[in-house]
């Protein structure tokens, strides 16, 4: 029962004037007599015909999101209810499952079955999606906004819940660990609960924020797991699974970026010292990062050494299209003294260290596109549901049945590829992975990826001038729209995915097929 004063609705109607206004949204009576000089909308909009001391449902959901009416500021402007009304649309609670129609992949949907979830995968879900919405997004919208790292209390947080470890997959490193509070063992943590996390972070419409989250330790920690010596690993795996020290994988550079071949930065032998020289460009986390797992030329090849933030280390921010939150960073390596021991795997044999780190980095920003993308389409039918337009919803034009019909069909595709391949994941073992599936993740990304650039152009047409603001109705489309293109490059760009996928194929034709 609320506590509001009840109206009549012939006592609301008394206030329509200047200085003494009125108006009502889904039953909740709101004096915005002093208000209306504020609005950022106007105050003259609150004198058109049927808004002063009338109901402006409608007309309130077509132009601003249900947020604005939580916002402290403007919940206080609430002075009663309608007598024997309720409210309608209700305000979201943290780990809500939208009851939008694809609005979640189909094993949350009510009547829809999987193979793939069981318990212990809808437990966790439940769980980290309640978690991810008290605890993370309000901290990742705001770093979206203001550009700034993740607050330290953040990642202590994080830490102790070990979602960094979670968020590198199952493996040894899980050992030990109590996840998110316990809601899921270190034994029983497989692909499809990673691919649940991949895709919970990427709902927040925070792109910048999405690689802010220690993503840089996604792929620059999975290198010592499986290269580093067991000192090396002693000492850096808990300093960057506790969030006591970060790290990123620099290995594109201004000279070479999908080209790993090209790459200049050069590490020279000194006694039982590498000496180390050059530059790397796009090393996401690189503004903050205190370690770089680091491609290098050496005498016999390409070799993967782990530099620390010391004497000859620089780095400077480059400025891109998505948030500087994430830390992308210009790295400059100047004769950097790095002992032997700090190298991964074999001295020449860098390439398969970064090749076998590829797959799983691919699929991980497949997954997270998928689910950003699947948050825009449910956007789209909400916002072309309750946008009136000629005096009809929006979603009564044939031409955005025909974009949202593109939409749906695209993700729903997407999600079964990609549950397909988290399921080959699940039953390979980790070289099985790297020879049988480089191809197939390699084409799905570039696949996911593109579907999401469309998506953005779709969603974009629906949402028209909306979709190019980063506040109001279409923040989550403008923010998609603007970031979608990293999905596309990050791991490898769409054309070289491509051609990775089709030359494995090729590959792996039997030499005797013949039409
Ligand atoms: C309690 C009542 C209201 C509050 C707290 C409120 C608040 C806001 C806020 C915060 C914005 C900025 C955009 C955003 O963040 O979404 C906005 C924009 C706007 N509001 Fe309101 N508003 C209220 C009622 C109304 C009503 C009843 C109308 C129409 C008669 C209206 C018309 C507009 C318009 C036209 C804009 C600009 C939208 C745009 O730029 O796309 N507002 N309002």
């Amino acid at each position: 029962m609320s506590n509001f004063k009840q109206f009549t609705w012939e006592e609301v109607e008394k206030h329509n004037k200047e200085g003494d206004l009125w108006i009502v949204v889904d039953s909740k009576v709101y004096n915005v007599s002093r208000f209306a000089d504020m609005h950022p909308g106007g105050a003259n909009v609150f004198h058109m015909p049927g808004i002063a001391g009338k109901d402006t449902t409608d007309v309130f959901f077509g132009l601003h999101r249900h947020e604005v009416l939580l916002r402290p500021q403007y919940a206080r402007l609430q002075v009663g209810v309608i007598a024997n009304e309720t409210e309608q649309i209700k305000a979201p609670q943290p780990g809500d499952i939208s009851k939008v129609p694809y609005g979640e992949p189909s094993w949350l949907a009510e009547g829809f079955h999987s193979p793939y979830y069981n318990d212990s995968h809808r437990k966790f879900h439940k769980a980290l999606r309640t978690y991810l919405e008290e605890v993370v997004k309000p901290e990742a919208e705001q770093c979206e906004a203001n550009g700034k790292r993740i607050p330290q209390t953040l990642v202590e947080k994080l830490a102790q819940v070990n979602f960094l470890a979670m968020r590198l997959g199952p493996g040894k490193h899980l050992k030990g660990k109590t996840l998110l509070n316990g809601v899921v063992k270190p034994e029983e943590f497989d692909y499809f609960h990673e691919l649940i996390l991949n895709g919970e972070i990427a709902r927040f419409g925070a792109r910048g924020s999405l690689d802010g989250l220690l993503n840089g330790g996604v792929i620059g920690l999975p290198p010592i797991l499986n290269y580093g010596s067991p000192e090396l690993q002693a000492k850096v795996v808990p300093e960057v699974l506790e969030g006591r020290k970060h790290i990123a994988l620099a290995i594109t550079e201004a000279f070479a970026g999908s080209d790993v071949g090209g790459l200049q930065t050069t590490a020279t032998s000194d006694g039982n010292d590498w000496i180390i020289t050059g530059t790397k460009k796009w090393i996401t986390n690189g503004t903050f990062a205190d370690y770089f797992t680091t491609g290098c030329k050496t005498d016999t090849g390409f070799t993967v050494i782990l530099i620390p933030r010391i004497e000859g280390v620089e780095t400077k921010a480059i400025k891109t299209a998505y948030s500087a939150t994430a830390g992308t960073a210009y790295v400059t390596f100047d004769k950097v003294r790095v002992p032997k021991g700090n190298t991964l795997g074999k001295v020449g044999a860098g390439m398969s260290v970064i090749l076998t780190n590829f797959n799983h980095e691919r699929w991980m920003i497949t997954a997270s596109s998928l689910a950003a993308q699947r948050k825009i389409v449910e956007e789209c039918l909400k916002w072309s549901h309750q946008r009136l337009v000629f005096g009809k919803a929006l979603n009564s034009q044939a031409v955005i049945r025909h974009k949202l019909g593109q939409m749906i069909s695209r993700i729903e595709a997407c999600q079964n590829w990609v549950e397909n391949i988290t399921y080959q994941m699940n039953n390979m073992t980790y070289s099985e992975m790297a020879s049988n599936l480089a191809g197939p993740i390699g084409l799905m990304k570039a696949f996911v990826s593109k579907a999401g650039r469309e998506t953005a152009e779709d969603a974009t047409m629906v949402f028209g001038g909306r979709a190019l603001t980063q506040s109001g109705m279409g923040k989550y489309v403008e923010n998609f729209h603007r970031t979608s293109g990293y999905d596309a490059i990050l791991g490898g760009t769409e054309d070289i995915l491509n051609d990775l996928g089709v030359r494995q194929a090729i590959k792996k034709l039997p030499a005797t097929s013949r039409l």
